[in-house]
């Protein structure tokens, strides 16, 4: 089932700021659709709007063809995954998964077979008999998924799904999920404030600020092109770099100087090369700070007084203060506006 949200505007009561400014989004039939930003830009608004749990002030919401706007949560064929995952600590994990399947009046027979075939997905089948107190915080998060995806309803809703879980736990369960999703097919809007999660997850992604939807696109679109200073600085670890252009007017050439003056370069770590000796088109830089992350040594360098992070292979050795050389491939670099902070066309 697609997903039409159009033009919705939230303001909470007493408060100034929009919570969603005139947000419109479509989410395709089938896909998984992340909403990310930095906390209090309105993701979870958003999401609890499409869920029936906050009403908005203006704007309406379309799942499948039918508008939801007006609808009770329990009417919109939805099924939900939060935070604070509330399985019933007095229920086993069968009849948890269960629960919505029992409200719906499904015989007893068949939610049996749909809660096998759930278990099994999410490898629960080894304690379905046990209560939630006997299971591991990943195994309860699953009980919750595996409770949302049983009732195979048209639309699945996450919020923040893998807060509760520690960094090893959250980055296997992410890579289940990914797969379960893609499985069971679902059309699927997620929020979180990882952008690691919503890059690693999404179709595509939404990154949200101060109520807007800032970019939307294939996460790799976006973390190559941000459309503006804020998105480049949001996603990716290390975020963009952003310098002035008239730090790069010795990679340049000097036929472009006169434009550079006014533009803010954004370059990605790891689209810089790295030298210890000079090469041609190259400029110097000093080293400040060495981090070996196993993958990569992620150095901090400055460059004509600009601080910026580059990544090298893990072999290269480099010592602080020590100078090296930069060169940047003019088709990695993306120009912005230092005012607004918007993408610039390259001319
Ligand atoms: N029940 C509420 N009453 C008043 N203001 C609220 C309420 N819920 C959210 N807000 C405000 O609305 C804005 C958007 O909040 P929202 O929870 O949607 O953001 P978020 O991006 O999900 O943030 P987080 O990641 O911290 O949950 C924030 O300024 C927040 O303070």
């Amino acid at each position: 089932m697609k997903i039409t949200i159009s033009d919705l505007v939230k303001t909470y009561p007493g408060q100034a700021r929009r919570a969603t400014d005139d947000v419109s989004l479509e989410v395709a039939d089938g896909e998984f659709l992340v909403l990310v930003g930095p906390s209090g830009c309105g993701k979870t608004t958003l999401l609890r709007m499409v869920a029936g749990l906050e009403t908005p002030d203006t704007g309406t919401i379309h799942i499948g063809d039918k508008d939801v706007t007006g609808l009770a949560a329990r009417h919109r064929g939805i099924s939900m995954v939060f935070q604070s995952y509330a399985i019933f600590p007095h229920m086993k994990v069968r009849e948890n998964i269960g629960f919505g399947l029992a409200m719906r009046k499904v015989d007893a027979a068949e939610i049996r077979r749909r809660v096998d075939q759930a278990a099994e997905l999410l490898q629960l089948t080894e304690v379905l008999d046990r209560f939630p107190a006997q299971l591991s915080g990943g195994q309860r998060q699953r009980v919750a998924v595996a409770r949302a995806v049983v009732v195979d309803s048209g639309v699945l809703l996450m919020d923040e799904p893998l807060s509760n879980l520690d960094a090893l736990l959250r980055l296997q369960f992410r890579a289940e999920l990914k797969k379960i999703v893609r499985e069971i097919g679902t059309t699927t809007l997620y929020v979180t404030h990882d952008q690691a999660e919503a890059m690693s997850l999404g179709d595509r992604v939404a990154v949200m600020r101060d109520g807007r939807i800032a970019q939307l696109g294939p996460p790799l679109e976006v973390y190559d092109t941000p459309s503006d200073q804020f998105v480049g600085g949001f996603l990716g670890s290390p975020p963009m770099n952003f310098l002035p252009g008239s730090a790069l007017v010795a990679v340049l050439g000097a036929d472009s100087a006169p434009g550079l003056d006014n533009v803010l370069v954004g370059v990605r770590a790891e689209k810089v090369a790295v030298d210890a000796e000079r090469t041609a088109d190259a400029v110097p830089a000093t080293v400040e700070v060495v981090e070996p992350t196993g993958a990569s040594m992620l150095l901090t360098v400055l460059l004509d007084g600009h601080r910026l992070k580059v990544s090298t292979p893990p072999t290269f050795t480099a010592a602080p203060e020590q100078q090296i050389w930069l060169r940047f491939d003019p088709a990695s670099l993306r120009f912005y506006d230092p005012e607004t902070g918007l993408a610039l066309l390259k001319s």
